[in-house]
């Protein structure tokens, strides 16, 4: 309960139940707590309540200040999107009958194309950062499109609203079924270069770039291999698509006859580091996985999207015992829902599917989905030493949740206990119930203009 930086003044006390995930309890509930949040939007402490007298004196506020929390409410950390294409959202729920391959070239570049136009990109995009952070994503991991003035507008809106974010200009010099929307190989490395070094420019303290190449069928050889590189002399992020369906794993052998799989596709290339992020991998390998394990690359599990596009189904527990790091996507639009709760529900459908597929395999349970929303989303995207859980020091990114709003989707019965209204939460719940979100201690939602 030190306070050892005399300058932090505290701009929040929350004090009631608070429900995070740690790397040893999937869900840890903490009853009767106070949470003090620092003027620089970090966690200050995290104590007891009856502590409450010395915390007064230690950190200088009044009880007054103490925010108290009803008793069907609690505070959760915000969500992590760790796969979603902003530039998809404006046909999210729609177009869903086709598989991978067919989708793209029939929905999906037709689509993209179009956000050389500002106006177009900023409608989009404003509307897909506010409906996600008022679903309680504080931070999303975004695939935006090929044009740079476009995605540099993304990081824009994302900073105004306070959405935590990585940022992708899409790379994609092949592209023979709808051509106009591709680059060639040098505009592609300039304007990358362009992207990144604009973006880092506006020094938005939450929202960076990612290096995006689409997938390993949209990208010639070269152009993977410039990607790495300069992933890797700026230390960024790395964001891309593997193993979603098994004619696209059969079309990248034929596309690199060199490398012995997908995964060895985007290794040879230098795209494997502890900061990058791969979408979908249902048919990966136990061998690919180990790969995955060893250079420290994180999957982003997408069930909504692998159901609803037929891609296949990810055995998320073998994953996991490969001791990979997994986070969960929406990744609109494939998949339908921008809410990171739709996310957590498919998680669980699919783990299901498995274990009626095979009795043997050893369900997920609601707590440890909810851990991957959060702190494993935030491990998977290697900002699990910023945000991800309630751990003094790490960044205020939270959810204000109220199983009980008025008209409200859930019911709650007598005797019913805080693991149970989280797991009610979880599975009934919607942003009716997320009544405030915080992101590095700043509240954005409700937004400032309601
Ligand atoms: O689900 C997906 N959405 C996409 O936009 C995409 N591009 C390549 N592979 C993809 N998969
Ligand atoms: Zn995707």
């Amino acid at each position: 309960m030190n306070r050892n930086d005399t300058t932090a003044r505290i701009a929040h006390v929350f004090r009631g139940t608070f429900v995070h995930s740690t790397p040893r309890a999937a869900v840890e509930i903490l009853q009767n707590c106070v949470l003090g949040v620092d003027d620089k939007g970090k966690i200050a402490f995290i104590e007891k309540h009856q502590d409450v007298v010395s915390l007064l004196e230690i950190w200088g506020f009044e009880t007054s200040d103490i925010k108290q929390l009803g008793q069907y409410e609690f505070l959760m950390p915000g969500m992590v999107d760790t796969h979603i294409h902003a530039s998809q959202y404006s046909y999210a729920g729609t177009a869903l009958d086709l598989p991978l391959l067919e989708w793209l070239n029939t929905y999906t570049f037709p689509v993209e194309a179009k956000y050389k136009d500002l106006d177009f990109a900023n409608d989009v995009y404003t509307k897909v950062v506010r409906r996600t952070l008022k679903n309680g994503t504080t931070t999303a991991c975004y695939f935006a499109t090929i044009h740079t003035d476009a995605s540099l507008l993304l990081g824009e809106l994302a900073d105004r609203f306070g959405q935590r974010a990585l940022v992708g200009k899409v790379c994609m010099d092949c592209n023979s079924a709808v051509p106009q929307y591709k680059e060639s190989p040098s505009e592609c490395k300039e304007e990358t270069d362009r992207f990144i070094k604009e973006l880092l420019k506006k020094e938005y303290p939450n929202v960076k770039p990612v290096v995006t190449p689409r997938f390993a069928p949209s990208c010639s050889s070269s152009l993977l291999s410039e990607l790495g590189e300069i992933a890797n002399n700026n230390k960024l992020h790395v964001q891309s698509h593997i193993s979603e369906n098994k004619e696209e794993v059969e079309l990248v052998k034929t596309l690199f006859p060199g490398c012995k799989s997908y995964t060895d596709v985007y290794l040879k290339h230098n795209l494997l580091t502890d900061r990058t992020i791969m979408a979908h991998g249902c048919h990966l390998t136990d061998e690919e996985l180990e790969i995955f394990r060893e250079t420290g690359s994180a999957v982003s599990h997408c069930p909504n999207s692998n159901i609803s596009i037929c891609s296949g189904m990810l055995n998320v527990r073998n994953v996991l015992n490969h001791k990979v790091k997994l986070g969960l996507g929406t990744d609109v639009a494939g998949g339908y829902s921008p809410s990171m709760l739709d996310a957590m529900r498919r998680t669980l459908d699919t783990s299901k599917a498995l274990t009626i597929q095979d009795p043997q395999h050893k369900t997920l349970s609601f707590e440890e989905v909810f851990r991957l929303a959060t702190l494993g989303g935030s491990e998977a995207l290697s900002l699990d030493d910023q945000i991800g859980n309630f751990v003094v020091g790490k960044d205020f990114d939270a959810l204000r949740v109220n199983v009980c709003v008025p008209d409200g989707p859930i019911d709650l019965f007598p005797g019913e206990g805080p693991k149970v209204i989280l797991e009610k939460f979880l599975n009934l719940g919607d942003d009716r119930n997320i009544t405030e979100v915080y992101m590095a201690g700043r509240r954005v939602v409700p937004f400032p203009d309601t």
